[in-house]
């Protein structure tokens, strides 16, 4: 018989569970209603936002080259997706692959543009259909195609192009609402786009209490139909192979990346972070040892990890106690770590909300769920603690980004960001070129020890928490002055747990473009640092070359030499073998915390530097013109928003 095929097409929902397809396909599987005999899952690793080029083979001629130009970023060219992130997707679409095989399906993996894949799609299945002579094509018939709805604006296009291309067709094309927030579209108290608040806290209160909120997740299907049979599967087109194996799959997303200028096609960074040495002997006595020898995790994409990790910080505690830990800087647990499953849809909000309401409300199951967690702080209390209702409050941030990013579409990637044509000036300028300051940003040598920390934490393992985030975006848009897209590329990039709405919005909310109700609001990262690494164990964690510095307690002089190593005394320098390093002898910015905020050391002072209080008002005095990549070589990007400059706010 020959198969009737309904494409489940996958992008950012990569679970089984909870995934609005699955569920209507198991509710009309069997049924008279259900058009189709068999389902293709199937994952595109899209060629404009992944580079593919490493699914060409290696031994391939020079002519087979991929046709899609590199998936690069559009001011700096950076790689839109870096290694991170892209092995943890691989993992989770092999995880998801797993799954589906488990209930009697499976899961195909191409590369392409999803609209070129789509018509390949079309091509096998009908080739004739249209012409009005062979409705049914030889290789089966495609009953229609099924995928979920994104918010951002790429991904509307996507959407737009499949739809067309499936309709030209008579293709039934159907777009499912992904649920993977936590709250329902339905369940919002504004009918139009255009009412979301512009500030979190009203669109926030409209929502209390937030426990109440969510819908139940959906349930995993036991069961699916089958793949087609091989022959009525369509192929991979030439140039590309999809590799059989998980590793050949890291490996082919990895190649292109390492081949070139790593890990950007427009910046090359000549001294890249290295991993901290785990042992040091140089630990500063003052300091316990124990610090250095924790082991950043190594994330692991998919559906099971995600649920597993939703276990671990139930029934470790971590849950309950969030809300004091969330501000942590070191370690595996001080937040939830989430973030990367949730951006590929590995898990949904919903479900981070039930697990935790389950917990809260005692949940007994078969699974022996309660044995796990019944010695767990929180349990069984029959309402919410304070770390899970702060879990729920950034939840909501979650959805109120990706809000953001349906109301302002494609303004979330505009230099005037979500205000729009607000007030333009020039963004202030340093001695430095944008260029320096970015390749020294992104290796973590600017001298700023919180920034440095967080860069090569980022570099290195793909993740870095939000506080981090906050001060490394406030120090670029604002002490340094750089256009905001510079940094928002390059999270971008390096981010296992990027999320375009997320990162895009919350760049803009620190640069000062976006949605935050505090205007001219800076961080100053020294502060910053003795408030949340007050020993300064994290800036040591990553910028290991400081280990040795002694801080014994009462020599604040000496922390301050770990949080800006330009104030270390000269001997000490020289001591650490820190005589000759750039971010050591020439920081982007010195500052003199504790005495007035970003007061300068002395050079540079009165040249537009940023956001300091009493000076830089206007910020118009920077230098250069120009965004975009030719920013990269001027002294400032001209033409920004305000922002820089224009602080008349203390650092928080
Ligand atoms: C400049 C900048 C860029 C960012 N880029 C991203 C990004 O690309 N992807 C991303 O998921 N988050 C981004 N964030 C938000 C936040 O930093 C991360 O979600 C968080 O650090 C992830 O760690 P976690 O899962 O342990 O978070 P937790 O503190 O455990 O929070 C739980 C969950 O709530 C959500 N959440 C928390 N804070 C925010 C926030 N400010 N905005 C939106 N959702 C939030 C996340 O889904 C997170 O997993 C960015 C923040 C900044 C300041």
């Amino acid at each position: 018989m020959s198969p009737k095929v309904l494409i489940c097409l996958h992008r950012r929902d990569l679970r089984l569970s909870d995934n609005p397809i699955y569920h209507e396909v198991n509710m009309l599987q069997g049924s008279p209603d259900c058009q189709f005999t068999h389902i293709l899952p199937m994952y595109v690793f899209p060629a404009q936002q992944i580079e593919v080029s490493g699914f060409v083979p290696e031994e391939a001629s020079d002519e087979a080259k991929s046709p899609y130009p590199p998936a690069q970023s559009q001011v700096a060219k950076f790689w839109r997706c870096g290694p991170h992130r892209a092995k943890f997707i691989a993992e989770s679409v092999w995880d998801l692959r797993g799954s589906l095989e488990r209930v009697g399906s499976g899961l195909e993996i191409r590369v392409g543009t999803i609209s070129d894949v789509v018509q390949g799609l079309l091509e096998f299945y009908a080739p004739n259909a249209g012409k009005g002579k062979d409705p049914v094509g030889r290789n089966g018939t495609l009953t229609g195609l099924w995928m979920t709805e994104d918010e951002t604006w790429e991904e509307k296009q996507e959407e737009a192009d499949v739809r067309r291309i499936l309709e030209e067709q008579g293709i039934p094309f159907r777009l499912f609402r992904d649920d993977k927030f936590f709250l329902h579209d339905d369940d919002l108290k504004f009918e139009f786009i255009s009412e979301l608040p512009d500030v979190f806290t009203t669109f926030r209160k409209s929502l209390e209490p937030l426990r109440d909120q969510p819908r139940p997740p959906l349930p995993k299907p036991a069961h699916l139909p089958p793949l087609p049979p091989a022959t009525f599967t369509p192929p991979q087109g030439p140039p590309f192979v999809i590799p059989s194996t998980l590793d050949g799959l890291v490996k082919a997303l990895h190649r292109p990346l390492s081949a070139s200028h790593f890990p950007s096609a427009s910046i090359s960074l000549p001294k890249p972070p290295t991993w901290p040495p785990t042992v040091t002997p140089a630990i500063a006595s003052s300091t316990p040892s124990a610090t250095y020898s924790f082991q950043p995790q190594q994330l692991l994409g998919g559906e099971t990890a995600a649920h597993a990790r939703v276990d671990h910080l139930l029934t470790t505690g971590a849950v309950a106690s969030y809300n004091e830990t969330r501000n942590g800087l070191l370690g595996q647990d001080f937040s939830t770590k989430l973030s990367a499953w949730l951006a590929q849809g590995c898990i949904t909000a919903r479900q981070v909300h039930g697990a935790m309401l389950a917990f809260e409300n005692g949940a007994n199951d078969e699974e022996g769920i309660a044995r796990r967690w019944a010695t767990a702080p929180g349990w069984a209390k029959g309402s919410e603690n304070d770390g899970s209702a702060a879990v729920r409050f950034e939840l909501l941030w979650r959805d109120y980004m990706r809000l953001c990013a349906r109301k302002f579409g494609a303004r979330l990637f505009s230099l005037q960001g979500l205000r729009g044509g607000g007030a333009t000036r020039m963004w202030s300028a340093t001695e430095f070129s944008v260029r320096e300051i970015m390749t020294r940003f992104c290796s973590g040598r600017t001298g700023m020890g919180l920034i440095d920390a967080s860069a090569r934490e980022l570099f290195l393992t793909g993740y870095t928490s939000n506080r981090a985030r906050q001060n490394a975006a406030s120090f670029l848009t604002k002490q340094m002055g750089v256009d905001w897209r510079l940094g928002a590329e390059w999270y971008e990039c390096m981010l296992v747990d990027y999320d375009c709405a997320n990162n895009w919005g919350n760049w803009q909310y620190v640069a000062g473009v976006g949605n935050d109700p505090r205007e001219g609001r800076v961080f100053n990262p020294v502060k910053q640092g003795l408030e949340y690494d007050p020993r300064g164990d994290y800036v040591r964690f990553w910028v290991w070359e400081l280990r040795g510095v002694d801080t014994p307690p009462g020599d604040g002089e000496k922390l301050m030499g770990v949080f800006q190593a330009w104030r270390l005394p000269e001997e000490e320098k020289r001591r650490l073998g820190l005589r000759g390093e750039d971010w050591v002898e020439r920081p982007l910015v010195p500052i003199n915390a504790g005495r007035g905020g970003f007061r300068g050391r002395g050079r540079g002072r009165g040249r537009g530097r940023g956001p300091s209080r009493g000076r830089g008002r206007g910020g118009s005095r920077g230098g250069g013109v120009g965004g975009g990549v030719g920013g990269l070589n001027g002294t400032g990007v001209g033409s920004g928003p305000g922002g820089a400059g224009s602080s008349t706010a203390a650092g928080i």
